[in-house]
Formats: C-alpha cells, sequence, structure tokens
C-alpha cells in the first residue's frame, strides 16, 4: 500500500480542523467529521437545531471553518459493468475509517483521507444528513452556506443534490431534503424563504426561472464582498410542492446533454440560492426612546437574520476526447472546464495561504468567492466513478477534493435591524398608548362630572338645611314673641279683675302692675336683640354661603330675600311691642278712672225683702224631698210668679240666692221661658250675679243660664247691650272652677256667632277673655273656646266674602292664632273639630295667609287636607289652599303638594 508524498502530508498537516489531508500509516491521523463540535449562537431550538451539533460562537467576529469534503463512489453503470467486468474498481473505501484508496496498480494504491466517504451503497438520506444538513442548520441559524458537488461528468453530482425523487421519495437529493428541513423549521408568521435558480452557461448568468433573463450580473458588496444577483427572479417558497415544481421548471431549462459518458450531461453549473429570512426579537436590545412608558409592554427590537443556501450542480469536467464532445459541445466543455480549472486554481492558492487569489478568472469563481475563503459554512461532495479507465479524472477529482479541504473560511452570521418590523411595532404601541389615553380621558371625565353632581347635591342639601333652620329660627322668635304677648294680656285682664274686685284700689298695686308689665317689655327688647343676634349671624352665615365656591347668584338673592323677610318680621314684632305700650298707657289710665269712680260711688246692698218668697222655694224644696219627686220648674215658676223669682237672685241671704239662680237657671233652659226671663229682668239679674265672687256657685249657675239666654239672637244683642261681654270676660279672668269657666266660655262662644256684634265683642275684650280661659287647660273649656273662635272666624269669613269686611282677622290681631295652631292637632276630637273649622275659615280670607304662614298655620291646613277624618272639612282645607295665591306661592316654595 503506496502512501501519498511528504508535501501533501504537510499540507494536511497545516488544514487545520482536526481533518483531511493524508496521513501516513500508523501516524496520529485524526478522523474529520462533517458535524462541527461548535455550536452556532441563538439557536431556536428546533429539532433540526438539535441534531446540530455545530459551534459558531462570537459570530460577529466570525469562526473559523475549514471546508469540508466528503466523496461519493457512483455504482458502476450499464455500460462499465459489461466494460470493465474483468477489471477491478479503481478505488477502495474504507468509509468506517473514513479513507479512500486509489489504486495506482495491482500493488500499489494512494490513500485519501475526507471528512466523509460514502460507498456505492450510500444512501441519498445519509449523504444529505451528512453532507448537507449541518450546513442548512447553520443556514437557518443565520450563516451563509454552500454545499457543492464536483466530479467528473456522469459521476453523480445531479443524481446527489438535485434528484426529485418522484416516483421513489427515497431517492430525493440535497435539494428537496434541504427544502424540506428548511420548511418545517422557519415561521411563516415571521419567517421567508425565497429562491433563485440560476445557471451558468458559457461564462453567462442565465435563470432558470425565467430563461429569457439569460445575462445577468453580479454584484459584489465592497465592504462586506457579499455576492448577490439582483437580476435573478425571486421566488417565495410556503410549500414543498411548489418548490418541486419550481425545480422542475429550472431543470426543464438546464441545458443539457447526450455525451458519451452521460446520456443526461449537464453543460452548465447550476446554483439554487435559497434565501432565508428570521425575526429574532431580543428583550434585551430595547430602546431608550421607550423605556419611559414603563406601564407598556416593551417592544422588542426587531432583528433579522438574512441567510443564504447555495447549492451547486457542477458541470462535469470531462476529457473531450472521452465524452466525444465536439462542436458547440466542444466549446461548452471549454467553458466547463475553464470555469473548473479556474476554481481549481482559486482553492489552490486559498490552500496554500497564497496573497492571491484569482477569483475573478471566471464568473464560477465570482459566484462561489463566498464559499471559498468567504464567510460561508461549506461542503463539498466529489463524486467518483469507480471505472478504472478513468482513474485520471478521478486522480483529479480527489486531489480537488483534497485541497479544498485546506480552505479555511470565516464563518459570520449577518444580523441586521427590521426597521419595518420595528415600526409597524411601534405603530401598534402608539395606537395603544392612544387607546389607553382615551379611555384614561373618558375616566376622567366621568369622575369630573360625578363631583359636580355630587357637589350639586350637597349644595342643594345645604340650601334646604338652610331654609329649614331660617324657618325654625322664625317660627322660634314668633312664639317667644306670642308668648310674651300672651304674658301682657293676662297681666292686663288680672289688672281689670283687680281693679273691679278692689273697690279701694290704691295707687302702690298699680305701680307694682305697671313695673311687671315693664319687666316684661324688658323681656321682649332682650328677645328683640336676641331675634338681631340671630339675623346678623344669618347675615354671615349668607355671606359665607355667598362665596363663590359655594353657590350661585341664584341662591344669594334667595338669602337677601329671607334676610328681608326677617328684617320686616322684625319690624312688625317692633311695632306691635309699641302697641302694647300704648295698650299699657291706657290700661294705667283706666285703672286710674276706675279707682276714682269706686272710691266716689261707695258700695251698697241692692236686694232684700223676698223672705216669704224664699220660705215658699224652701216649702218647694221641702215637697220635693217629702214626695220623693222634683216639681216641675214650671209649676213653681207659675206658683210663685217668675217675677217673684228674679227678685229672689237678689236675696240678701246668700242660701236663697243660690236656690234662686238654679230655678233661673233651669227655666232658661227652656226656649219658652227666654224672653220672658230677659223681659223681666232676669237677664240683668243673672250677669249681676257673676259680680258674687263670694260664691262660685251662683256664679256657675248664673253664667250657665246667660249661656242659655245666649243661644237666642235677639238676646244675644241684650246681653252685649247690657255690658254682659265685660262683666263675662271679668268673670272669664277671675274664676277657677272649670265648670263657670265653661259656661263663660259656652255664653261667649253663642255670642261669637253672631255677624253683627263683631266688633263689639272684640272690641270689649271677648276674644281675649276666651284666650285667657285656655289657662284652665281642661277639655270641656278649651272646646267652648274652640267653638267660640271657629264662631268669630267664621262671622269673620262670612264678612270678608260678602265684602264688609277687610283687614286680616281679629282673631289674629287678638292673638289667637298660636293657640289655634297649637291646638289644630288636639286629641280632643270636638277641641280638634272646631279648629280646623276655624282655620279653613281664616284662612278663606287671603289677608290673613301671611300671618297664617309665619304662625305655622299652612302646615296645619295641609295636613287638614290630607288626613281630617271628616271629608267636607279635608275638602274645604283643600279648596281653601288652592284658592289661596300666598299659600300657593308658599307651597310651591316649600314643595309642598296640596
Ligand atoms: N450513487 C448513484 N447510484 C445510482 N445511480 C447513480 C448514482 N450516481 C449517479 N448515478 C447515475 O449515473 C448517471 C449519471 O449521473 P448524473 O447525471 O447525476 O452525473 P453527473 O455527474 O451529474 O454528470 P454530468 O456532469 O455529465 O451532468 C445517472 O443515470 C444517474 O442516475
Amino acid at each position: 500500500m503506496a502512501y501519498r508524498n511528504g508535501s501533501m502530508k504537510a499540507a494536511a498537516a497545516a488544514g487545520g480542523g482536526g481533518g483531511g489531508g493524508v496521513r501516513p500509516p500508523g501516524s496520529n491521523i485524526k478522523s474529520s467529521s462533517f458535524k462541527s463540535r461548535l455550536h452556532p449562537p441563538h439557536s431556536s431550538g428546533s429539532a433540526l437545531r438539535r441534531s446540530s451539533t455545530g459551534n459558531f460562537a462570537a459570530a460577529a467576529d466570525g469562526v473559523p471553518g475549514r471546508v469540508r469534503v466528503a466523496v461519493r463512489l457512483r455504482p458502476r453503470n450499464e455500460e462499465e459493468l459489461h466494460a470493465d467486468a474483468d477489471f477491478a474498481d479503481c478505488v477502495e473505501l474504507q468509509a468506517e475509517l473514513k479513507r479512500l484508496k486509489l489504486r495506482k496498480n495491482n500493488w500499489e494504491a494512494d490513500t485519501y483521507e475526507f471528512d466523509e466517504v460514502f460507498t456505492e451503497f450510500a444512501s441519498q438520506k445519509r449523504v444529505y444528513e451528512v453532507v448537507a444538513k449541518p450546513v442548512v442548520e447553520s443556514v437557518l441559524d443565520g450563516y451563509n452556506g454552500t454545499v457543492m458537488a464536483y466530479g467528473q461528468t456522469g459521476t453523480g453530482k445531479t443524481f446527489t443534490l438535485g434528484k426529485l425523487g418522484d416516483d421513489d421519495t427515497s431517492a430525493r437529493g440535497i435539494m428537496v431534503r434541504a427544502m424540506e428541513d428548511i420548511l418545517v423549521d422557519i415561521s411563516p408568521e415571521t419567517d421567508s424563504v425565497s429562491v433563485s435558480y440560476l445557471q451558468l452557461y458559457m461564462e453567462a448568468i442565465q435563470d432558470l426561472l425565467d430563461p429569457a433573463n439569460d445575462n445577468i450580473s453580479i454584484v459584489e458588496d465592497p465592504k462586506t464582498g457579499d455576492v448577490s444577483l439582483p437580476g435573478a427572479t425571486l421566488v417565495e417558497i410556503r410549500d414543498q410542492q411548489s418548490f418541486v415544481e419550481l425545480l422542475r421548471i429550472g431543470e426543464a431549462h438546464r441545458i443539457a446533454a447526450n455525451t458519451k459518458l452521460n446520456t443526461e450531461s449537464s453543460r452548465s453549473h447550476a446554483l439554487l440560492m435559497v434565501h432565508i429570512k428570521r425575526s429574532v426579537g431580543r428583550d434585551d436590545a430595547v430602546s431608550s426612546e421607550v423605556d419611559d412608558s414603563s406601564h407598556l409592554v416593551k417592544p422588542s427590537k426587531p432583528i433579522v437574520r438574512r441567510s443564504k443556501l447555495v447549492l451547486v450542480d457542477l458541470a462535469g469536467s470531462e476529457r473531450v476526447h472521452k465524452s466525444g464532445s465536439e462542436g458547440h459541445m466542444l466549446e461548452e466543455a471549454k467553458y466547463i472546464n475553464l470555469s473548473l480549472s479556474a476554481l481549481g486554481k482559486c482553492i489552490n492558492a486559498l490552500a496554500e495561504n497564497s496573497s492571491h487569489v484569482p477569483v475573478r478568472d471566471s464568473k464560477l469563481t465570482r459566484l462561489l468567492k463566498d464559499s471559498f475563503g468567504g464567510s460561508a459554512r461549506t461542503s463539498l461532495i466529489v463524486t467518483i466513478g469507480p471505472s478504472p479507465r478513468h482513474r485520471g479524472e478521478t486522480t483529479s477529482t480527489i486531489l480537488f477534493g483534497q485541497r479544498a479541504m485546506k480552505v479555511e473560511n470565516m464563518l459570520k452570521i449577518k444580523e441586521e435591524f427590521d426597521y419595518k418590523s420595528l415600526s409597524r411595532k411601534l405603530e401598534m404601541q402608539v395606537d395603544k398608548l392612544i387607546a389607553e389615553n382615551e379611555r384614561q380621558q373618558k375616566e376622567f371625565d366621568d369622575e369630573v362630572e360625578k363631583i359636580n353632581l355630587e357637589a350639586q347635591d350637597r349644595i342643594a342639601e345645604m340650601e334646604k338645611n338652610f331654609a329649614e333652620a331660617l324657618e325654625k329660627e322664625t317660627l322660634k322668635y314668633q312664639m317667644e314673641y306670642m308668648e310674651s304677648v300672651k304674658q301682657l294680656e293676662e297681666k292686663m285682664v288680672a289688672n281689670q279683675r283687680k281693679q273691679g274686685r278692689d273697690s279701694l284700689c290704691n295707687g302702690e298695686g298699680i305701680a307694682e302692675d305697671v313695673h311687671d308689665v315693664k319687666r316684661l317689655l324688658e323681656n321682649e327688647i332682650q328677645l328683640r336683640k336676641a331675634a338681631e343676634e340671630e339675623v346678623n349671624k344669618l347675615k354671615s352665615q349668607l355671606e359665607q354661603f355667598m362665596k363663590p365656591e359655594v353657590g350661585g347668584d341664584a341662591e344669594i338673592l334667595k338669602l337677601h330675600k329671607l334676610l328681608e323677610e326677617e328684617a320686616s318680621k322684625k319690624n312688625e314684632l317692633e311695632e306691635q311691642i309699641k302697641s302694647l305700650q300704648s295698650q299699657l298707657l291706657q290700661m294705667t289710665f283706666e285703672a286710674d278712672q276706675t279707682r276714682r269712680c269706686l272710691e266716689r260711688s261707695g258700695s251698697g246692698n241692692a236686694f232684700g225683702g223676698l223672705d216669704s218668697l224664699m220660705s215658699q222655694v224652701r216649702h218647694s224644696q221641702y215637697k220635693d224631698s217629702g214626695y220623693g219627686q222634683i216639681a216641675p220648674i214650671n209649676t213653681l215658676c207659675e206658683q210663685v210668679g217668675l217675677q217673684k223669682i228674679l227678685s229672689l237672685l237678689e236675696s240678701e241671704d246668700p242660701s236663697v240666692r243660690i236656690h234662686a239662680v238654679k230655678v233661673v237657671a233651669n227655666l232658661a233652659a227652656e226656649e219658652a221661658n227666654q224672653q220672658r226671663i230677659v223681659e223681666s229682668g232676669g237677664l240683668t239679674s243673672l250677669l249681676m250675679l257673676l259680680r258674687s265672687f263670694e260664691d262660685e256657685t251662683v256664679r256657675r249657675v248664673a253664667a250657665g243660664a246667660i249661656a242659655n239666654l245666649a243661644m237666642n239672637e235677639a238676646n244675644q244683642e241684650l246681653i252685649m247691650a247690657q255690658r254682659g261681654i265685660s262683666l263675662l270676660s271679668m268673670t272669664a279672668a277671675d274664676a277657677e272652677d272649670p265648670q263657670t269657666l265653661r259656661m263663660v266660655a259656652g255664653a261667649i262662644a253663642n255670642l261669637c256667632g253672631n255677624d253683627k256684634l263683631q266688633m263689639r265683642l272684640r272690641s270689649e275684650g271677648g276674644i281675649k277673655a276666651l284666650l285667657g280661659m285656655v289657662r284652665c287647660g281642661h277639655a270641656d273649656v278649651l272646646s267652648q273656646v274652640a267653638r267660640g273662635i271657629a264662631n268669630f272666624a267664621k262671622c269673620e269669613s262670612r264678612a270678608a266674602t260678602q265684602g264688609t269686611r277687610t283687614g286680616r282677622s281679629l282673631l289674629v290681631e287678638d292673638g289667637a292664632l298660636p293657640w289655634i295652631v297649637q291646638n289644630a292637632n288636639n286629641e280632643a276630637a270636638p277641641i280638634r273639630r272646631h279648629i280646623e273649622l276655624a282655620l279653613c275659615h281664616l284662612a278663606q280670607h287671603e289677608a290673613n295667609a301671611k300671618d297664617m304662614i309665619g304662625g305655622g298655620a299652612l302646615w296645619e291646613l295641609v295636613r287638614i287636607s290630607r288626613d281630617c277624618s271628616r271629608e267636607d272639612i279635608r275638602s274645604l282645607a283643600r279648596r281653601t289652599l288652592n284658592s289661596s295665591p300666598t299659600f300657593r306661592a308658599e307651597m310651591r316654595r316649600l314643595r309642598i303638594e296640596c
């Protein structure tokens, strides 16, 4: 067994990468491998990538990568089986040792070591996986790659690279299998694959996908040295089927010829260029412009890797005398050989690290500039035939492969920013930001609206509270004022009573009373001051409220109005105080007058001398007792005579007077007797009895009799004419017994129902007498008082309707309203009923409306209109409220519906 010479050994040793070159037997020959021991950066981790053991670290600076070379032996063809039947193959393969022995003769052989040695039995699959797959993987990782077949014509270059395997998929060549792996690995959403298919024929580059395009220029990037063919058709590949179709089209356009050595001899170099563009996002490479937007997802900076896989099916080198090429085919052969020879020279130069590599000698070397000594990962498969007849060509091929193994490439990854993709991503980001901004703006607007509404609600509530507080205060001061007036009036009545009772009234008592009244006035002045202070307080609250942020102009105007009303009420109070002061002066004057008058007249006994009648009365009583039954009063009257009975009313004997008054009262209860009693002077006598302070019974019975007489309209006028109202008022002020008061109140109540007596009754203190009696608190008394007020109000209302009366009610003027309002909801039904009617009558007169509103009567009227158990009163109240403009306006203001 022969070995190659020493110079080859040295060259092989210098080849690096742990492989290649001829090694002497027993020397430390390392088995080379197509599989690199380096791993590429940014591996996508696909199944395809996992099969790779390539290592391409430090891609930016490039990693060294020797050209890998495999040799493939074609099986003997038909012709060789016959022609060389008696001869052994010119090569002997030791595949497991990756060695090839080239026989020089029967006893001598040269041994060559390759990165891989494929016997004639090697499958297409294995050839692909060993030779091409590592390159394909590198390309998918972003490196350029070249797989090239070189060999004598007819040795299986096209078979190895371009076989489509239509009928037998196991026969598929490297081109088909490479694309299958590429399509499996890439992501259709972010990556793209496109191909161009060209042939270099007689130094012209023709587009196999568009044969008319037959003079494509080679463009070299002066900076990077990258080679490109911008004029070539570039077809994007989406599926395997369309790719195979493309190959079929290209194959159909490839120039081939029938030579002696190959019936389908390719007459051109074919180059399939597969361009891969892959997007690789990098989270660590975020642009500073978006760093501030921490709430946003940072867009990764889009990186694109562009790589290129070049699959080269070289035309076969041929000895023209063997191939039988002549004429045009000879020309073709010359071009083929010329370009292959140029390729060989370049590889020699590169293998020997020559400073000059004659790349420009042919288009083939220009096209493959990157594949040998460039930045691509390159695999070369050299195909050989077994025939000893072609030993020379086989040797030449093997030596070409050996030299190629010494060529060192510097693998570089090509990455660039994908500005288009970045722009798209940023646009999406901007859209998101705009949408987010709009959402936040809407949220903000909604929030502002909500706050506005809440503020309005709060202002409305404050307004309401303020109005309520104001109203409450007003009411409070009015009540206090009324209370003061009442006290004054009580005092006045007490004075009257004292004047009437004490014949010798001395100046000291009056002075005391005057002093008391003055004290009350001082209290009143204090109250007025308190009211003024309250008004000032309200004013300051108003000023506070007038601040722009609290209330608007309308609110301020409203408050002004309320203040004005408050001030006018205060003025009214002052007026009333003045009036009370003048009344006090009048009272003092009258008291003096009365005292003087009494001093002048002295006291006397107007009654007497009726003993006989008395005995009859006593007898009558006795008879009643003795017979067990009461004799009818009328019978007594007939027997004794009315005149006689009436005269007994003035008897000096108190017991006689009592019996006599009882008799008269019983008679007065009969309507038929009333006129006779009055005509006979009974009314006068009865009125006089009211003065008999010493006996409550006499006064009570007399008052009852007067009350009965007062039921008759004619008698009412007589009672009034005889100053009966003054006497009744006096009794009302003085009496303590509820029954006496009930009788007096009943009598006055009857008088109140007379239209003609209204003014006089009032001027003689009838209303005040009525009101004075409420101090008693007895329901019977209160009921009579309420009845009197209702009667009076009814007459007033009638007079107002008839136009005979104007101005506000005398009841109101005499201060009846607070008591009326206070008792409008009295639990005793008779009292309540009379007062409800009184309120309705008062309300019918528009002049009373303002006082009634001020006094709180409106609320009672509204309640009556809603709750009164009697339908007629309910509807009367409703009608009354609705017919009064003042009430209507107030109800609108208070948002009350009736
Ligand atoms: N490994 C192989 N196994 C079986 N048949 C093969 C093998 N290699 C080549 N052949 C056959 O040999 C013949 C020639 O092969 P092919 O056309 O691929 O050679 P070539 O090197 O491309 O020739 P040329 O350079 O003239 O184009 C074909 O019929 C092919 O089928």
